[in-house]
This record gives C-alpha cells, structure tokens and sequence, in this order.
C-alpha cells in the first residue's frame, strides 16, 4: 500500500528534489505547472497512476502519446526526464516515474499559489499502456455536463469532485481547435469575450493558437476560473456546462464566492485522483527511463 514517507529511507532527497525541480520549470514558464498538474490526470484516468502517458511509441509498440487528447497537446515530459535523471543519479532504481508525476503535479499547483495535499508514494510504472482508453477514459472539451458526470462517475468520482478537479483550468491554455465552435457558435458565450479570442482563433487555421483557460489569472491557483464561469466566460464548452442553468450551477456559485472551500475539495479530490489503482508490492517496475520498458 501506499504511504506518505515511503522514500524516507531508501531516497530521503527525492521529494525536495522534485520540487526543487519543479520550481525551477514553473519559474521559467508558469504554464508548465499547469502541464505537469494536466499530465498527472492523463496518466491516472488511464490504467490509473502508472505513468502509463509517458511511454513513447516505438515500432512493437503504441501507447498513448497519440490519443486525441494528448497528441500536440501534452506537455512536460521533458521535465519529468530532468527530474527522473536527478532523482536516479541520487538513488538508482528506486523512486517510480508515477510519484514523480504525482509529487511534480502537487507542488505544481502549490508554486502557482493553489493549496498543497499530502501525496501517498510507493505507485510502481506500468509496462504497458492503453491508447484505446486514454481516447475512451478522458473527457474531451465537446462533452455535456452529463458526459462530463459519467465520465469522472467512471472512475469513482462524485459530480462535485468533477466540479472542483475541473478548476484546474484556472490555469494553463488551450489550443484554438479546442474552443473554435465555442467561439463563433455558441450563445451561452460573453459576447465581448468571444469577439477577443476570434482575433486569435480564426474560422480556419491557427488550430494550435493559444488562449488562456482562465481569462482573468492563467498563471495563478485561485478560483477566478469559477468567477468567469458565471459571466459566461468559459474557454471550453465542456467549462461553461457546469454552469448553465444545471445541477453543478449552485456549487460553481459557492467555489466563485468562497476561495478556501474550492481549495480544500479541490486538494481532497487530487489525494483520491492520486490514488486512482496504483501498481503496488511486485506488480510493474521501477523504469529507469521514464519513455520505455525496462
Ligand atoms: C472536466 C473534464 C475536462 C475536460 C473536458 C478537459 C479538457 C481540456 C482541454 C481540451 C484542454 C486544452 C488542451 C489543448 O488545447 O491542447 C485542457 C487543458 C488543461 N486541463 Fe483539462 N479537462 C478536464 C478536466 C481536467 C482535470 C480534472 C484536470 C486536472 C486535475 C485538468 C487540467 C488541465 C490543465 C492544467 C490544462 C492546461 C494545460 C497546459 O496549459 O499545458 N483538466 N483540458
Ligand atoms: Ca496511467
């Protein structure tokens, strides 16, 4: 089983290492904490937390690198090579590239200002990866509230788990082809709001254009993202579903309202993310190389 001092003694550096790491990367960019918190939910929605994502495709093997959601879209796996570098050179095989993705997501969200949680260690690496499920398992940016509620329900989440692990996107950005329809299609969309993003997104072209999740604060953990939700500024059509006259509205209110309850269901919904079936005593391996099979 899991446990919170699980490196204690056989690689007592390895947590401040990591986040030594971690805050060197969000200094020089504040959006690769957002990719690192990202990755971290790609690699436990699919087979759970076995940094199952980080697996390159090779030519026996295809993992899921080049599911829909991730393809051109998932960042930070260099990171995660420098920090698994680091951390072997101190302690060979011994810290698994799933608690470094999980350790790197927590003091992610804490370097950009969010709440921290303690993260349970001794998740082992899996030595296979699903590309079916990551395209199946991830909710995509189309999806309606009840997609959304299945989706997260899927994996033994509540809908107000989903609500608060959704405000994640009060950081980090989204490609054009994200939020195009959104944009020029939708009537539950700022108008002025829409008009701004159109400039940068065209009708055609530009799919991996930029914009910010949160218009207000994209490199900052606060919970501007649920304020911009109830002036109808929500990036995503999957972000302005939980609030759009449905059964999330009142708790998109609540979060929009009160910072220190969004904090803490937001930390309590990534300890029990975290845990999603771990590979545990002899199940998978500790890899070397955080990209392939030992
Ligand atoms: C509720 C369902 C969710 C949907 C439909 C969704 C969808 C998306 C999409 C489409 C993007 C932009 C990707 C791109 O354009 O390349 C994105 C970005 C992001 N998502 Fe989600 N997401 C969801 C939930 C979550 C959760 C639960 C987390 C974390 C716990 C998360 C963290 C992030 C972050 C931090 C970014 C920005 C990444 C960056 O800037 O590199 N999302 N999401
Ligand atoms: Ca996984």
């Amino acid at each position: 089983q899991l446990s919170t001092n699980f490196y204690s003694t056989s690689c007592p550096r390895a947590i401040s290492t990591i986040k030594s790491a971690v805050n060197s990367a969000v200094a020089k960019e504040a959006r690769m904490g957002a990719s690192l918190l990202r990755l971290h939910f790609h690699d436990c929605f699919v087979q759970g937390c076995d940094a199952s994502v980080l697996l390159d495709d090779t030519s026996g093997f295809t993992g899921e690198k080049t599911a829909f959601p991730n393809a051109n879209s998932l960042r930070g796996f260099d990171v995660i090579d420098t920090i698994k570098s680091q951390v072997e050179s101190l302690c060979p095989g011994v810290v698994s590239c799933s608690d470094i993705i999980a350790v790197a997501a927590r003091d992610s969200v804490v370097a950009l200002g969010g709440p921290s949680w303690p993260v349970q260690l001794g998740r082992r690496d899996s030595t296979t990866a699903s590309l079916s499920s990551a395209n199946s398992d991830l909710p995509g940016p189309g999806s309606d509230l009840s997609a959304l509620i299945t989706a997260f329900s899927n994996k033994g989440f509540t809908a107000n788990e989903m609500v608060a692990l959704s405000g994640s996107h009060t950081i980090g950005q989204a490609r054009c082809t994200n939020f195009r329809t959104r944009i020029y299609n939708e009537a539950n969309i700022n108008s002025t709001y829409a008009t701004s993003l159109q400039a940068n997104c065209p009708n055609s072209g530009g799919d991996d254009n930029l914009a910010p999740l949160d218009t207000t604060t994209p490199k900052f953990f606060d919970n501007a993202y649920f304020k911009n939700l109830l002036s109808q500024k929500g990036l995503l059509h999957s972000d302005q579903q939980l609030f759009n006259g449905g059964s999330t509205d009142s708790q998109v209110t609540t979060y929009s309202n009160n910072l220190v309850s969004f904090k803490t269901d937001f930390a309590n919904a990534m300890v029990k993310m975290s845990n999603l079936s771990p590979l545990t005593g002899t199940s998978g391996q500790i890899r070397t190389n955080c990209r392939k099979v030992n």
